[in-house]
């Protein structure tokens, strides 16, 4: 089925790119000029759509922050409801937790120069305003409230500014996709609302960006080879990884623990 539709399109299809278009088509030969007056998209503009199915049998890691884990949890769920729809098996996914956001670049960068992975998906929490706790003690009883405070230093600057640039440096310093599913909320609510509420789950939009990107490595033998090959190596083989220590989450996918040691 054809389908041109952009690559950030949620509903993507068989990866396909429209024939060259045919010099016979006078809208094709108009100076480029011509062509902006009109306002007018020739076929010369090559559309790439994108596959999910394809992205069976490749890997993937979820690095995600163990900070605001009441937050991050649901966004890697929603990681791996997405991968699952799109039948990614679950062996082909690691799970690998950091202390906080500022901790996942370096994580990210680890995991994608380890060659093992079609794509990485980053996951954290950081908050401007978190939630405090107030005791209050009347009498011989305490109370305990919950309260939201901004903290008094420039923290989550720091923190949501660094977790950033160490996702792009990971990406751009391996050269292996890594997604940006960290969210920077003003508070716990705008958070919450985007892990799974009413803003949808950032962590399933993630999972989704990974398996688009993945199609990089699908695009290249198609471009140059016929169909056949270009499937054959579309089925990438790709070592398992033996993790030292992992226990096994809700879906049965490999999680492990780490505190920013790799090996
Ligand atoms: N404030 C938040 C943090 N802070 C912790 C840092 O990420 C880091 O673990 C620590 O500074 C040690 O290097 N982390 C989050 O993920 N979210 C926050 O809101
Ligand atoms: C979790 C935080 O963001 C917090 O520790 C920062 O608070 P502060 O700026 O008052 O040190």
């Amino acid at each position: 089925m054809t389908r041109h539709h952009s690559l950030h399109s949620t509903d993507p299809l068989l990866f396909h790119l429209p024939p060259h278009p045919s010099l016979s088509n006078p809208l094709f030969a108009a100076p480029a000029a011509e062509k902006k007056r009109l306002n007018v998209r020739t076929e010369a503009v090559r559309e790439v759509t994108g596959s999910l199915t394809k992205a069976q049998g490749h890997r993937f890691a979820i690095v995600v922050a163990r900070f605001n884990e009441i937050v991050t949890r649901p966004l890697m769920n929603g990681a791996l409801d997405t991968f699952d729809k799109y039948s990614v098996r679950e062996e082909d996914i690691d799970v690998i937790w950091v202390p906080g956001a500022f901790e996942i670049g370096l994580a990210a960068e680890k995991l994608g120069k380890s060659g093992k992975y079609n794509a990485i998906i980053c996951i954290g929490a950081v908050l401007k305003h978190f939630m405090d706790r107030v005791l209050l003690n009347v009498s011989n009883l305490t109370f305990c409230f919950a309260n939201t405070v901004r903290g008094d230093t420039t923290h989550y600057d720091a923190v949501a500014n660094s977790a950033a640039s160490g996702v792009l440096s990971a990406g751009l310093n391996s050269g292996v996709p890594c997604i940006f599913g960290v969210l920077t909320c003003e508070d716990m609510d705008q958070a919450l609302n985007r892990a799974g509420g009413k803003a949808g789950n950032k962590g399933s939009e993630a999972a989704l960006t990974a398996g688009v990107n993945d199609l990089n490595f699908v695009l290249k033998p198609k471009l140059i080879l016929p169909f056949i090959c270009g499937n054959l190596l579309e089925s990438n083989l790709f070592l398992l990884v033996f993790l030292s220590s992992f226990s096994l989450s809700e879906k049965g996918t490999k999680e492990r623990k780490i505190n920013c040691r790799f090996v």
